[in-house]
C-alpha cells in the first residue's frame, strides 16, 4: 500500500469515527496521481446532499483548542486560521484532527509565491508578474508582526522544539499551512468563519459545469455558533432596547426641562422612598429590563414558536448535487469564477481557455494613446503649429473630457448590483493581496473569493452613433470639466486617478478573454472623442451623455452617418494601438514567439509542473490579446472604409458577441 493510500485509509476512519454522513455506495475517494478526488459509485439525482459534515468536527478558530488565545489577540485575515492549524499539527495524535491533518499534503500547495527567481521570470508580461512578487513579502509581514508575538506571549503553549526544524511554528511551516488555507478553506459562517472542513475540500475544482456545491447556514450566532435563539441574541436585543430606552429617556428628559417639569423634584421624590420600598421597586426595575415584553421580543423579529423555518436549519456543512451524476464520473466542486492568474495564485493551478481570463492595460498607456491619437487629429487641422504646440492643444482638449470621465463614471458605468465588493476584493490590481492568508468571501471555497468583476464581462459593440467627430482645433472643450479634484500629469497625462496600479502603470481596465475592451473603457474612449459640441452637451448635464450612451447601445448599428463612422474609427485605432503597446510587454528578447511555439515548448515539459503552469497563462494572456488586435483591427479597417459603402460592410459582417452583455453595448 502507498503511502498515500495509508494516508486515504486513516481519513477515511476519521471521516466515520467524526460522524461525518457519506453514502459509501455512492461515493468512492480516490487517490489519483498523488491528489485526492471524489468519485461517483452510482448514478445519482440532482439536489442529493452526498456528505453531511458536523460542525463540530471543522477545524476552526473557535473549535481548536487555541480559541481562547486567538479571541483575545482578534487578529485579522488568515493568520489565526493558519496558527490554529500550526497548534492542531503539533498537537500530534492528541489533535482532535490527527486523522484528517495528516492526510493533508505536506508540502503544501506549489503556489507562484515558492517559486525559484528564474522561474518567476516566466510570468514577465503576464497580469501574473506582480503579483507573484508581493505575496511573499507579505507573508512574511502577518508572521513577524502577528504570529511571532503570540509565539512569544504564550511559549508554554507553543513548545518551538530545540531547532528551526524542530519548531512546528516557523515561517516555513507558517507559509505552508497559509497555503492550504489559501487552497482548501471555505467561509463557513459568523460564528466559524473561513475554516477547514473536512470532505469538503476534498473536492476538485472545475470551472463550469460543476457537479456539487457547497451548504450551510450562515446567519449564526456570531458569539456561540447558535442556529436558534440563544442568551447572546437575549442580551443584545436588551443592549439594543436599553439604548433605546436610554435614547428615548434623554428625548423625555430634554422635552421636561423644556416643558419646566420639576425632574430634579421626582428623584428627590425616589430617595425618600424607604429600604423596602427601594427594594420593591429594584426588583420591578430589574423585572422590567430582564424580561422584557413577549410582544416586544417578537417585534423585535424574535422568532419562539414558530418551529418550522428552525426545522430547515441545519447544523452541518453539506456537499449538495447541482445536477445528474453517472457512475465513474469525478464529482467537482467549483473555486470561484478565477481568472488562471487567481487560480495558480491561490490553488497552484490553471487551465487553457479559461473564460475567465482577462488582460488589463494601464490608464497610463490609455492617456498617452489618447494624446497621441488626438495630436494626430490636431495636426491635420493645425499645420502650422509646432509639435509643442499641437501637444499642448492635445492636452488642453483632452483633460476636461478625462475630468469629466473620472468624475460621473459612477453614474454612466454602474457597477451591476452586487458586484462592487466583490471588485474591490478580486484581481484588479494585479492580485496585491495577501493570496495565502485571505478572509474574504468566496464561491463555496469561502476561503478564497477571486472572483473577476471585469474583463469577463462584454459588449458586443453596438455599430451605431448619431454623432459627429469633430475635434476643435482651437481646444473649444477646455475648461468644461470639473477641475477640482484631478491634477494634470505633468507629462502630459489627463489627470489619472491616484490609484495607481502595480507597477505605476494606473488603473488598469480590463480586456476579456474574448478580446472585447470592457464598457467602462468604451464609455471613457467615446468621451474622448466624440465631437466638441456633443461633450459641450455632456458637460452640461450627464443625462445627455447617459441618453448618448443609451441610444448607441439601442441602435444596433442602424444608423450610421459619417460623423458616427469617424468616431468609431478613432475608438477601434486606439483600440488596437492600446493592444499592440500591451502586446510588447509578452515579448522575448524582442521578440512575439507564436502561441504555437509556446504550446510546443509546454509539450516537452511535465504536465502540471511549474513551466507547465506558466505557460498556460502565458498562452491564455497571448491568444486574448491576438484575439483583440485581429477584432479591432477588422474593425478599423472596416470603418476606415468609404461611408458609402459601410452599410453594407458593417450589417454583414457577424461579431463575436460577449456571453454576459453589460448594459451598455459600445
Ligand atoms: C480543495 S483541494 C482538493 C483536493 C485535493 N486534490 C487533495 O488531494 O486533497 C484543492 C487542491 O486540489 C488541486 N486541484 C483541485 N482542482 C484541480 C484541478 N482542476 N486541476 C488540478 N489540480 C486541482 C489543487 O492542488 C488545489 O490546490
Amino acid at each position: 500500500m502507498s503511502a498515500q493510500q495509508k494516508k486515504l485509509e486513516v481519513l477515511l476512519k476519521w471521516f466515520d469515527e467524526n460522524k461525518i454522513e457519506w453514502d459509501k455506495e455512492a461515493l468512492e475517494v480516490k487517490e489519483v496521481n498523488g491528489s485526492f478526488g471524489v468519485y461517483a459509485k452510482k448514478n445519482m439525482k440532482k439536489d442529493k446532499a452526498v456528505v453531511k459534515i458536523p460542525k463540530n468536527c471543522i477545524l476552526s478558530i473557535k473549535t481548536t483548542g487555541i480559541s481562547n488565545i486567538l479571541d483575545e489577540a482578534n487578529l485579522e485575515g488568515g493568520c489565526p486560521l493558519a496558527l490554529a492549524v500550526l497548534y492542531e499539527i503539533a498537537q500530534k495524535e492528541q489533535s482532535p484532527w490527527y486523522g484528517y491533518l495528516q492526510a493533508l499534503p505536506d508540502q503544501g500547495e506549489d503556489l507562484p509565491i515558492f517559486w525559484e527567481e528564474d522561474e518567476k521570470d516566466l510570468f514577465n508580461g503576464t497580469e501574473m508578474e506582480n503579483a507573484v512578487r508581493n505575496d511573499l513579502n507579505d507573508l512574511e509581514d502577518d508572521y513577524a508582526e502577528l504570529i511571532e508575538p503570540l509565539l512569544e506571549d504564550y511559549p508554554y503553549i507553543f513548545d518551538r522544539g530545540t531547532n528551526e526544524d524542530d519548531d512546528p511554528y516557523s515561517f516555513d511551516k507558517f507559509i505552508k499551512i497559509s497555503t492550504l488555507i489559501s487552497s482548501r478553506a471555505f467561509e463557513v459562517d459568523a460564528f466559524h468563519e473561513n475554516a477547514l472542513v473536512p470532505f469538503a475540500d476534498i473536492f476538485n475544482h472545475k470551472g463550469e459545469g460543476e457537479q456539487v456545491h457547497f451548504e450551510t447556514e450562515f446567519e449564526v450566532c456570531d458569539s456561540c455558533g447558535a442556529l436558534e435563539y440563544c442568551e447572546h441574541q437575549y442580551l443584545d436585543f436588551l443592549e439594543n432596547s436599553d439604548e433605546e430606552h436610554s435614547d428615548e429617556e434623554e428625548h423625555s428628559d430634554e422635552e421636561g426641562e423644556e416643558q419646566g417639569d420639576n425632574v430634579e423634584g421626582e428623584w428627590e421624590d425616589a430617595e425618600d422612598l424607604s429600604e423596602g420600598e427601594e427594594d420593591e421597586m429594584d426588583e420591578e426595575m430589574a423585572l422590567d429590563t430582564e424580561l422584557p415584553d413577549l410582544e416586544e421580543l417578537e417585534a423585535a423579529g424574535v422568532n419562539f414558536w414558530d418551529t418550522e423555518e428552525e426545522e430547515d436549519k441545519k447544523d452541518t456543512c453539506d456537499m449538495v448535487l447541482d445536477r445528474d451524476v453517472k457512475k465513474g464520473e469525478e464529482i467537482f466542486n467549483t473555486y470561484g469564477d478565477h481568472p488562471n492568474i487567481a487560480l495558480l495564485s491561490k490553488y497552484g493551478f490553471c487551465y487553457d481557455d479559461n473564460k475567465n481570463d482577462y488582460v488589463s492595460i494601464g490608464e497610463d498607456s490609455i492617456v498617452d494613446c489618447c494624446l497621441a491619437i488626438t495630436s494626430e487629429i490636431l495636426k491635420g487641422k493645425m499645420p502650422k503649429a509646432s509639435n509643442e504646440e499641437v501637444e499642448k492643444a492635445a492636452v488642453e482638449l483632452t483633460r476636461p473630457r478625462w475630468e469629466f470621465f473620472l468624475k460621473n463614471e459612477k453614474t454612466l458605468c454602474p457597477s451591476p448590483e452586487g458586484e462592487q465588493e466583490e471588485e474591490e476584493d478580486d484581481f484588479d490590481n494585479g492580485c496585491q493581496e495577501d493570496c495565502c492568508a485571505s478572509d474574504d468571501e468566496g464561491h463555496g471555497h469561502g476561503g478564497h473569493g477571486h472572483g473577476h468583476g471585469h474583463g469577463k464581462e462584454g459588449h458586443s459593440h453596438g455599430e451605431d452613433a448619431d454623432e459627429e467627430l469633430e475635434h476643435d482645433a482651437e481646444g473649444g472643450c477646455c475648461g468644461s470639466g470639473d477641475e477640482e479634484e484631478h491634477e494634470h500629469d505633468p507629462e502630459g497625462g489627463c489627470c489619472g486617478s491616484d490609484d495607481e496600479g502595480e507597477g505605476g502603470k494606473g488603473r488598469p481596465y480590463f480586456i476579456n478573454s474574448e478580446g472585447l475592451f470592457e464598457d467602462k473603457l468604451m464609455c471613457l474612449l467615446h468621451i474622448m472623442f466624440v465631437g466638441e459640441e456633443t461633450f459641450a452637451k455632456f458637460a452640461e448635464d450627464v443625462e445627455n451623455a447617459l441618453s448618448y450612451f443609451e441610444e448607441l447601445s439601442n441602435s444596433q448599428g442602424e444608423n450610421k452617418t459619417k460623423a458616427v463612422v469617424d468616431v468609431k474609427r478613432v475608438i477601434y485605432q486606439v483600440c488596437r494601438a492600446l493592444c499592440e503597446f500591451r502586446r510588447l510587454e509578452y515579448l522575448e528578447d524582442g521578440e512575439w514567439k507564436p502561441i504555437k511555439q509556446d504550446i510546443e515548448e509546454r509539450k516537452k515539459v511535465a504536465d502540471n509542473s511549474r513551466k507547465y503552469y506558466a505557460l498556460t497563462c502565458r498562452i491564455g494572456e497571448k491568444k486574448i490579446i491576438e484575439k483583440a488586435i485581429k477584432y479591432y483591427g477588422d474593425l478599423v479597417e472596416e470603418y476606415s472604409a468609404p461611408v458609402a459603402d459601410k452599410k453594407k460592410s458593417v450589417t454583414n459582417k457577424k461579431k463575436p458577441v460577449a456571453k454576459k452583455n453589460k448594459k451598455q453595448k459600445l
